[in-house]
């Protein structure tokens, strides 16, 4: 295992005109990554994943929990932690005035790289940014400072690297082509631990994620066990009628969820499913808006796990 975490949390203290108050980011996460793996936490806005990376990285210190990573003790070896591990954070820590390969070159230095001109120059090509490599850092598109921040993460070469939320705010192009880059990354054998609200990124990108919300885990697994997990498919229907077609089509599925209008159930197979769930809406003359079936996704998996939809949740699809 690259990363073997138990138990870690973390309270800040936040002053207001109140006075102070505790925010509990993280209540107790355990995690395993194995080596090689892609793994993702993905969870809402404020869920606690930015705070789990940043213990991770040796930024911040947990309250509680241990850690060993890459072979490292988190709290006994903190330097040999950072050595082994790069961390892109969600910012991107790519500055403006000086040029991409100064700062993929200081960073290098920073590490004690031996040959930090040709460390450099090899991650500027990996990354597809030698045509960029002696512009300053402002004059360069979004996709670009990342895959510059990325850079900046790798130089040292270490066995693991933290992104926290690496496609946020970039287009789809872009965003297509750091999955890639990924993909590359772990072909090369790198480890990656991503923090993510996308959940198609998380479904396309990740060997094993776990899913977290106000600072605990509430799933863990690969992305087909955990769909498998809550069902095979989800028929989605608009009604006029939601309750009494809820009543009515409830002893069909292994699960109902009613949420204003729509109506979600989940069933084993929803191709043979649907006839019988249309014959028994006209049995009862319930009317029909709309209809959909769609294979479940993680949403279904954080819906199930706690009741509420990552969609509404503050996160993007
Ligand atoms: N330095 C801090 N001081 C006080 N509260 C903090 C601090 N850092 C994080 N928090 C709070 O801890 C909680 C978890 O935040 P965190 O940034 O870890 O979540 P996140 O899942 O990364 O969210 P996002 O997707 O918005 O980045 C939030 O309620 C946040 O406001």
């Amino acid at each position: 295992m690259i990363i073997e975490a138990h138990d870690l949390r973390k309270t800040f203290t936040t002053r207001s005109r109140k006075g102070p108050r505790a925010v509990e980011a993280v209540r107790g996460v355990s995690l395993r990554v194995a080596e090689g793996e892609v793994f993702g936490v993905l969870g809402p806005n404020g869920a606690g994943k930015t705070t789990t990376i940043r213990m991770l990285a040796t930024l911040i210190t947990p309250d509680a929990g241990t850690a060993v990573i890459a072979g490292h003790d988190l709290r006994q070896e903190p330097a040999a932690v950072r050595r082994s591990v790069g961390y892109v954070s969600q910012a991107g820590g790519v500055e403006d005035t000086t040029t991409a390969r100064a700062q993929i070159t200081l960073a290098a230095r920073v590490h004690g790289v031996p040959d930090p001109r040709r460390a450099t120059a090899e991650v500027l090509e990996r990354f597809d940014l030698g045509e960029i490599a002696d512009r300053p850092g402002r004059t360069l598109s979004g996709g670009q400072r990342r895959r510059v921040a990325i850079a900046i993460g790798l130089v040292h070469s270490p066995p693991l690297l933290f992104l926290d939320e690496p496609t946020t705010g970039l287009d789809p192009q872009n965003r297509a082509n750091l999955w890639e880059r990924l993909a590359e990354l772990r072909a090369a054998g790198t480890s990656v631990l991503l923090s993510t609200h996308y959940l198609d990124e998380a479904d396309a990108l990740c060997d094993r994620l776990v899913i977290v919300d106000h600072g605990r885990v509430v799933a863990e697994g690969t992305p087909a066990e955990l769909k498998r997990e809550v069902s095979g498919d989800v028929v989605t229907l608009r009604l006029d009628q939601p309750e009494r077609a809820a009543a009515a089509l409830r002893p069909l599925a292994r699960e109902t969820r009613l949420d204003g209008g729509t109506l979600r159930l989940y069933v084993d197979d929803g191709e043979h499913a649907l006839p019988g769930l249309l014959h028994a809406l006209e049995e009862r003359q319930v009317g029909l808006t709309s209809i959909a079936l769609d294979r479940a996704t993680l949403d279904d998996v954080f819906l199930a796990r706690t009741g509420r939809s990552l969609r509404d949740s503050g996160a993007a699809a």
